[in-house]
C-alpha cells in the first residue's frame, strides 16, 4: 500500500503525523457520521446532491446544528460540497446508503451503543487483567453475550450489528470451497444464524445447526427460521457447560474462538472432536493480527474490545496460534487459508 501524503506544495507529508491528526479527532468525527446515518443523509445524498435548504427538510435538524454536522462529515471526505451542492463521496454512496441486514448503519450504531462506551475504561481493564467495562451491564455473569440477556433490546442491536459486519466478511468463507462435501454442519456459537442462513441458500445439499446460548437461539429461531425451514435449526447450549450435539460432519466456529484463552480454545476444539466422524472437519473462522502482531486496525479494535469488555481475555490470535491448538486437540491436516477480506483468515483441521 502506497502511503505517501503530500502537502499543498507537493512535499511528502509524514503518513503517521497524518494519521495521527485524524486519530485524535477520530470519536467526534465517528459520532458525526453515526449521526448522519441515523439521519438517512446519505441516502437522501444517493445520486441526488441538494442544497443547505434541502437538507434542512431531509434532516429536520436546527440550521445550526445542520452546519455543525455538514462540516463535521465534509471534513472527513465522505461528503462533499461542491458549487454550493452537498453529495456523497464515492465511498459514501458504496457503503453508506443501504439499509438491509449487512448496513454499516447497523455495524456503526451497535459498536457506539455497546462496545465504545466501554473503550473509556481501557487502562482499567487493561491494568486488572479483566473484563472491568463489564459492570455497567446488569448480571454477574463474565461475558458480555450472557449479561446481554438482562438488556434484550441491546442485545437486539448488540446482535444486528455483529450480523451486518458478519455478512459483510463472510463470502470469504461461504465460497471458501469447504462446504463442497459438507452435508450437516454444526455452526458452534452461531448468534442470529445469518451466517448458517447464507451457508445453505448458496448449498443446497447442506443442512446447518446453529448451537448458541438460549436468548440468542430465541433471535435465531426469528431472523433465520421463516426462510429457510429446516435447513437452519437452532440448538440452545453453553459452549462449556453443555454437551455439542452430535450427528454432523464439519464443525464452524466463526468469530467465537478468539474470545477465549488457548486453553479454553483448546477444550472446545476436542469437544468438537470428540462429536465429529473420522475424516470431520473443524473450521475455525475469524480476524488474524499478522504473524509479527503489529498491523491490522479490525483486528486490533476486537482483541481490545475482548479484554475491556466482552470477555475479559482472547485476541485475534495469529494464524500460527490456531494451527498449535488445532494440532494439540487431535487434528490432522492442518492448514490456514490467509489474506480474506477483513483481516479474517480460515483454519482447517481434520480428525484422523
Ligand atoms: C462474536 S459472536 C459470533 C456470531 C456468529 N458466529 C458470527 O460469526 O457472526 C459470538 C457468539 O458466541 C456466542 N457465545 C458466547 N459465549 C457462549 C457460550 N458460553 N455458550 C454458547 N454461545 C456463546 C454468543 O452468544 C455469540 O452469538
Amino acid at each position: 500500500m502506497d502511503l505517501t501524503v503530500t502537502n499543498g506544495s507537493g512535499e511528502p507529508v509524514d503518513p503517521v503525523l497524518e494519521r495521527f491528526h485524524l486519530l485524535v479527532n477520530a470519536p467526534a468525527l465517528f459520532n458525526a457520521l453515526t449521526t448522519a446515518l441515523e439521519l438517512d443523509l446519505f441516502t437522501a445524498l444517493s445520486g441526488r446532491p441538494a442544497s443547505f435548504d434541502e437538507l434542512l427538510g431531509t434532516t429536520g435538524l436546527p440550521p445550526h446544528s445542520l452546519r455543525v454536522l455538514l462540516h463535521a462529515v465534509c471534513s472527513t471526505g465522505l461528503l462533499v460540497r461542491r458549487d454550493g451542492r452537498y453529495e456523497n463521496s464515492g465511498v459514501a454512496e458504496e457503503l453508506l446508503t443501504g439499509d438491509g441486514p449487512d448496513s454499516w448503519r447497523d455495524i456503526l450504531i451497535g459498536w457506539r451503543e455497546v462496545y465504545y462506551p466501554a473503550f473509556a475504561r481501557l487502562t482499567e481493564a487493561l491494568e486488572a487483567g479483566t473484563n472491568t467495562a463489564l459492570s455497567a451491564f446488569p448480571g454477574h455473569e463474565a461475558t458480555l453475550y450472557r449479561r446481554l440477556a438482562h438488556r434484550p433490546e441491546l442485545e437486539a442491536v448488540f446482535h444486528r450489528a455483529m450480523t451486518a459486519f458478519t455478512l459483510r466478511s463472510v463470502d470469504a468463507l461461504v465460497d471458501s470451497g469447504q462446504f463442497l462435501t459438507t452435508r450437516r454442519l454444526l455452526d458452534v456459537g452461531g448468534g442470529d444464524g445469518a451466517t448458517s442462513a447464507r451457508l445453505v441458500a448458496r448449498h443446497p445439499a447442506l443442512v446447518s445447526t446453529v448451537f448458541d446460548i438460549p436468548t440468542v437461539s430465541r433471535l435465531a429461531r426469528r431472523t433465520t427460521a421463516p426462510d429457510l425451514g429446516d435447513r437452519v435449526t437452532v440448538h440452545p447450549g453453553d459452549l462449556f457447560t453443555d454437551s455439542f450435539p452430535e450427528g454432523h460432519d464439519t464443525v464452524l466456529f466463526s468469530h467465537v474462538l478468539e474470545i477465549f484463552s488457548g486453553e479454553q480454545i483448546v477444550t472446545l476444539l476436542a469437544k468438537a472432536y470428540d462429536v465429529l466422524p473420522s475424516g470431520g472437519r473443524v473450521l475455525v473462522y475469524g480476524y488474524n493480527v499478522s504473524d509479527d502482531e503489529t498491523e491490522g486496525w479490525y483486528s486490533a479494535r476486537l482483541s481490545l474490545y475482548l479484554n475491556a469488555l466482552a470477555s475479559g481475555q482472547g485476541m485475534a490470535y495469529p494464524a500460527r496460534d490456531y494451527e498449535r491448538w488445532l494440532r494439540q486437540a487431535g487434528y490432522g491436516q492442518v492448514r490456514t487459508l490467509k489474506g480474506l477480506p477483513y483481516e479474517h483468515g480460515l483454519h482447517i483441521g481434520v480428525k484422523p
